[in-house]
């Protein structure tokens, strides 16, 4: 049987990293193996696919920019039209690698396999986990069972939604959790599918990734008891078209802040809320806060980095507040 042709497209992070001793697991430099010899060092990538890399970047993924979203989702996407390409891996730095995976489950085009893979230790370290990570992602997108998923995360075995999946612990390699729980598992090669996304992704979304140059500027806010307007009226001065509240418990605001974000929404800055709670947060309309006379959104379960990604692409679409909330409903 033909084998799959499966591009590895490098961003950097610690799958890409090195330390100085084989002790050194959270002490080292990330992005500073290319991604050839990524995959020179897992030989065995070629009985899963014919492989080839692609350094895209070079980076830790806490520099991502929206730029870097963009130039990252276009090649994606170009790559994905050609004949000769039946799956993607994207390598990337686990400290945002949540919002990339959602990023691209958003405005991508195609049901090719997409997966976006890390590593929370660096190949020089003992125990290391990029090589089974990175072999267990190229399983992914060479299987056909992964098509139409929307973009996945492969990190520790599982298999994630990049919609739901986020970081939930440093230093530990089962780093990577759903809040609904994973979709399946990788062994030896070989992937199991237990469920299937549930909200809209790549190709049954109204995104587009050839046709956005640029995302809307929105930032966030985290939410605390003796918070006071200060971020929120200085992002509001930069220039963000809407806020992230990464609100306490249910989104919910301190009474010194409410005014002020009814002042910011009145001169038409969005206003999002998000939770701050680990491991799934979510916010319900019009509890804790009266959304619909603010005319505010909320994030439903997206945590507060993953609803700035769909704000900032949403925005691009949309400045009402309504169809904002439909997204944040559908997405
Ligand atoms: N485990 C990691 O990949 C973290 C390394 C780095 N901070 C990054 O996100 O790129």
């Amino acid at each position: 049987e033909d084998k799959a042709r499966v591009v590895i497209l490098a961003t950097g992070g610690t799958i890409a990293g090195a330390g100085a001793s084989v002790a050194n697991s959270a002490t080292y430099q990330a992005a500073k193996v290319p991604v050839d010899k990524l995959i020179a060092g897992v030989p065995e990538l070629k009985n899963l696919a014919d492989v080839r890399g692609d350094q895209v970047f070079q980076i830790a993924s806490e520099s991502f920019t929206n730029e870097h979203l963009i130039t990252l989702g276009k090649r994606v996407a170009a790559l994905a039209r050609q004949a000769d390409v039946d799956g993607i891996v994207i390598t990337h730095g686990t400290d945002t690698l949540e919002e990339t995976a959602y990023f691209l489950n958003l405005v991508l085009k195609t049901d090719k396999p997409v997966v976006v893979v890390g590593s929370m230790r660096p190949g020089t370290a003992m125990s290391a986990d990029g090589m089974l990570n990175l072999y267990n992602a190229v399983a992914v997108a060479a299987t056909k069972d992964a098509a139409g998923k929307g973009v996945l995360v492969t990190m520790n075995d599982e298999i994630h939604t990049g919609r739901d999946v986020s970081k939930t612990v440093n230093i530990k390699t089962e780093a990577f959790k759903s809040p609904w729980g994973p979709l399946g598992m990788i062994v030896e090669g070989k992937t199991y599918w237990f469920r299937a996304p549930a909200k809209r992704h790549t190709t049954g979304t109204e995104f587009d990734i050839d046709k956005l140059d640029k995302l809307a500027p929105v930032d966030i806010a985290y939410g605390y008891g003796n918070a006071t307007p200060t971020a929120y009226k200085a992002f509001a001065e930069g220039g963000a078209r809407a806020l992230i509240h990464a609100g306490t418990g249910n989104g919910s605001v301190s009474g010194a802040v409410v005014p002020a974000l009814q002042e910011l929404r009145g001169k038409g800055v969005q206003i999002i809320r998000s939770s701050r709670v680990v491991g799934g947060g979510f916010v319900l309309r019009n509890a804790e806060q009266p959304d619909d006379k603010y005319d505010w959104v909320v994030a439903h379960d997206l945590n507060p980095q993953k609803a700035r990604i769909l704000a900032s692409v949403a925005l691009t679409k949309t400045s009402d507040a309504k169809e904002l909330q439909r997204m944040f409903m559908e997405y």
